[in-house]
């Protein structure tokens, strides 16, 4: 399949470094809100919505994983981009994953948040990807936001529950269940001991998508990877503790000795 442009707004100093930053199934743009604006006091920062979610093109499915990463080359060239930090969560960061393995001179410096090289089982992203064809985004957004969350902090926050629960159901079924396809098909493991870019892999303590686990495999996969466990946070683990998540981002990409 072709590169689709994909939505995209871009903030920060046109002289600084870039930082390209890939959100989650089922989110936008918008789940980077909590870093933006303090990422933006030293990047140049592109944030963008991949296919199938938020204002970016919705072709039909099936996708490849190959296909989020040739959206992001698409991106780089527009902008006129050579080389940029890639920051991805969940299946932000397997996109980044297969970016930087196969377009090594593109990506400076790699940050992976809850995520995974494989996710099983393909049978289940099969299965979501048929109810949301079926029955909408909608009818998944209540289970999937319990998994983005810890409950403590889903007590607490009832207006980011409902929120985000408002940001699956608004993904269209299209693109959603063809990103569930993306993950159903997906096997990065080969990909990671060809990643030559500094990598970060931070995972939630508490996440029940993206356990740990997954994150340490990649961290001692890669050439140069390091892993990073924030307690107290599940999987959107970047909005549920960003005094944490934030400065751990931009003191990776900005070289500084962990
Ligand atoms: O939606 C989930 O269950 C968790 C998830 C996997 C890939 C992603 O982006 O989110």
């Amino acid at each position: 399949m072709t590169a689709v442009p994909v939505h995209h707004v871009v903030t920060g100093p046109d002289d600084a470094p870039v930082v390209v930053l890939s959100n989650s199934l089922g989110s936008t743009m918008s789940m980077w809100d909590a870093q933006a604006e303090a990422l933006a006091e030293h990047f140049r920062v592109v944030r963008y919505d991949t296919r199938g979610h938020g204002g970016s093109p919705v072709p039909d499915g099936p996708y490849a994983i190959d296909d989020l990463a040739d959206d992001v080359v698409a991106l780089l060239d527009t902008l006129a981009v050579d080389r940029a930090h890639f920051v991805g969560l969940s299946l932000g960061g397997m996109t980044g994953m297969r970016l930087a393995a196969r377009n090594p001179g593109r990506v400076e410096r790699l940050v992976v948040l809850c995520t995974g090289a494989h996710l099983e089982p393909a049978s289940a992203w099969h299965d979501r990807a048929a109810t949301v064809r079926g029955q909408g985004t909608g009818a998944v957004a209540e289970a999937v936001v319990q998994r983005w969350f810890t409950p403590a902090f889903l007590d607490a926050n009832p207006d980011m529950k409902a929120s985000s629960e408002g940001l699956v159901a608004a993904t269209p079924a299209e693109g959603y269940a063809s990103c569930c396809e993306v993950i159903a098909t997906m096997d990065l493991r080969p990909d990671l001991p060809t990643i030559s870019a500094p990598t970060l892999a931070i995972a939630g303590a508490d996440d029940p998508a993206t356990p740990p686990p997954n994150l340490a495999e990649i961290a001692d996969a890669v050439q140069d990877g390091r892993l990073l466990v924030v307690p107290e946070a599940a999987h959107l683990a970047n909005a549920e503790q960003p005094a944490t998540i934030t400065p751990a981002i931009i003191a990776h990409l900005a070289g500084d000795p962990a």
